[in-house]
């Protein structure tokens, strides 16, 4: 059991546009030093949801906790390392200047920026490609560096939508390792996902279809409680679908 106060906290938040509920009654907790994914299909509410995470977008009902700050809080951002699923590059420029744009915005001193540019592109596994403008970048790469850029500040919370879509089986184990390394020092992770074997990786899982919450637990908690062999059966299981 984790006693410290939740660095997220969910309260019954429902999100609409327009007439359409993407959102319904979510409440759910991530505690310190774990990694969270949200597991389920397209057009489920994963993006709408991490976003109100961040702030970048409001609950119409409801209320989100982030390090103990109500969101949105334009403080929070520094805390906060967020990768969209549409990288946010500027791609008439190099990676590097992209990345030096983004530790003057999160106030890295000189010799903090260049260390951890080095040290964030070994991560992705794009060092070689610093010098590179963007719009030579493939769609795998520009989202390894959307990566690397929420790495950046080395944030105490790491919200990534959809972080190893486009990315090579090696290069997303060795993304992993990484993640876990930071979950090791502190970090809190939460991912969006569809893929079910990454699913498995993460410390709890909260599954999420047409905006409802099915069910969040440990990865083995699910399969056990539905008498499952596979995530993917628990999440069907959850949906309604029994064989
Ligand atoms: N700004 C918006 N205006 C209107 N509808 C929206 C808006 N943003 C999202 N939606 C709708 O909300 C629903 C949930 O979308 P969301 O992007 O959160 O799903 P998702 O689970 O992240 O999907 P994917 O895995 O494809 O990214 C979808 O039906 C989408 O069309």
């Amino acid at each position: 059991m984790n006693r410290e106060a939740p660095v997220i906290k969910v309260e019954h938040i429902r999100k609409a546009f327009g007439s359409k509920v993407v959102l319904e009654d979510i409440s759910l907790e991530v505690h310190k030093a774990e990694t969270f994914g949200l597991l389920g299909p397209s057009g489920s509410g994963k993006t709408t949801l991490v976003r109100l995470l961040t702030g970048i977008d409001e609950a119409d009902s409801g209320e989100v906790h982030v390090l103990g700050v109500k969101v949105p809080k334009l403080s929070l951002l520094s805390q906060i390392g967020y990768m969209a699923q549409s990288d946010a590059l500027y791609s008439e420029l190099s990676a590097k200047e992209n990345l030096e744009f983004f530790a003057s915005l999160y106030g890295l001193k000189k010799e903090q920026r260049n260390r951890r540019i080095k040290e964030v592109m070994e991560i992705v596994g794009l060092e070689e490609h610093l010098r590179k403008r963007v719009d030579q970048y493939s769609g795998g790469m520009k989202r390894r560096l959307s990566l690397a850029i929420a790495l950046l500040h080395e944030p105490p919370l790491l919200i990534l939508d959809e972080p190893t879509v486009g990315i090579d089986p090696v290069l997303r184990m060795s993304i992993w390792k990484e993640l876990r390394a930071l979950n090791e020092r502190g970090t809190t992770i939460v991912l969006t996902t569809h893929v079910m074997d990454e699913a498995e990786k993460c410390d709890r899982l909260g599954m999420i279809r047409e905006g409802h919450l099915l069910a969040e637990d440990t990865p083995a908690n699910l399969l056990r409680a539905t008498g499952s062999s596979s995530i993917e059966e628990a999440f069907l299981y959850y949906g309604g679908v029994r064989p």
